[in-house]
């Protein structure tokens, strides 16, 4: 058996819950292509560069721009039409939701990272799926070459709703670490107008990145959910160029950092759904982004309402249907980059 060198997520796709078998092979120029499963892929070139670069798509199989994006670039690669500068660990993180044409099978993995796949006694296999691209990214980074390394991990997303703001990004929670102005301007230059600041942990695949490895790690939204085939690559071209950049090119330039160029929100509340009987007290197409003034009423939680408590609250990630006890609703308060400590 060997991994299909032509179309690497066609194999994952065909292997939906995992090989056990590894594979490695080695391109014209001598760079290393190792599978460790399926839809778990590392590059690395003969004379690395200092960065470890994690991009992984899929966490949630309906988003499939970034999975058409990362399909291209490893083609690309394999086919030897991409140089790759830096190791780069490419995950398409849950397969069985690709061909499920669905957010996730049994339970939305993006809620169980930072060993929260193994809390609470239930078992499926996107439980196990996470606790072995857990493993997978440890690997990735503790193997990486002796010496002062930098560390990347952009999650790619798309959102459910239209958003009124495109492409934005999820800092992760930094526990009072520094904000990089270094990624803002990638992320800008990859089409973000928009970061959301989390201000608490969460079990994203982004903040266990970034807390356990100290990565630059972002939840990166570059569009919305469409099907295969449908999505205008052309919006997201900025963004494929910059990953491309990011993997090839021993370091980026970017264009000075501007404030206004990135609006900076303050995650300020995330509602959670804890009752069967849970509703959003707006329709299903307002955009994420959309402001509500002080005072209105955003959700019943049971008998539990939720209002609006500053001016401008603006909406993130509505969705009634998650299971009891997950996130139905985020709110930001957009604040002064100015405010930020930027390193
Ligand atoms: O559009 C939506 O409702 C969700 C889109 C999506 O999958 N977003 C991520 C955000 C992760 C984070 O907060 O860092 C998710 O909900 O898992
Ligand atoms: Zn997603």
């Amino acid at each position: 058996m060997d991994f299909q060198h032509d179309d690497f997520l066609q194999w994952t796709r065909d292997n939906e819950w995992g090989v056990t078998d590894s594979f490695h092979t080695q391109l014209v120029d001598g760079t290393g292509i190792s599978v460790w499963d399926s839809g778990v892929m590392v590059v690395t070139p003969v004379q690395a560069g200092d960065k470890d670069i994690v991009l992984s798509a899929a966490v949630h199989g309906n988003e499939t721009a970034p999975i058409e994006i990362c399909r291209d670039v490893i083609n690309d690669i394999l086919a030897g039409k991409q140089a790759v500068k830096h190791r780069t660990l490419f995950l398409f993180a849950n397969p069985a939701s690709i061909n499920a044409g669905q957010r996730f099978v049994e339970e939305n993995m993006n809620r169980l990272f930072s060993g929260a796949h193994s809390e609470g006694g239930i078992r499926n296999r996107e439980r196990e799926r996470a606790a072995k691209i857990e493993q997978y990214v440890t690997r990735f980074y503790q193997e990486a070459p002796q010496g002062e390394r930098r560390r990347y991990h952009y999650d790619l997303h798309t959102a459910i709703r239209d958003s009124k703001r495109e492409k934005f990004a999820v800092y992760p929670y930094l526990h009072g670490g520094a904000y990089k102005i270094a990624q803002l301007q990638f992320l800008r230059d990859c089409g973000v107008t928009a970061i959301l600041l989390n201000q608490a942990p969460t079990t994203t695949f982004s903040y266990f990145t970034s807390r356990q490895f100290g990565a630059d790690a972002f939840t990166v939204e570059l569009g919305k959910v469409r099907g295969f085939g449908e999505n205008d690559r052309s919006k997201f071209a900025a963004a494929e160029t910059q990953l491309r950049r990011l993997i090839s090119q021993d370091e980026l330039t970017h264009a000075a950092f501007e404030p206004e160029q990135i609006e900076v929100y303050d995650v300020a509340r995330t509602i959670n759904r804890t009752q069967q009987d849970f509703s959003l007290a707006f329709a299903d197409d307002v955009a994420n982004f959309t402001p509500f003034n002080k005072g209105e009423l955003l959700a019943m939680d049971g008998d539990k309402a939720y209002h609006v408590e500053h001016d401008e609250e603006r909406i993130i990630f509505p969705n009634a249907n998650v299971a009891i006890g997950q996130r139905a609703l985020l709110t930001v308060i957009k604040i002064s980059t100015d405010q930020l400590t930027l390193v």
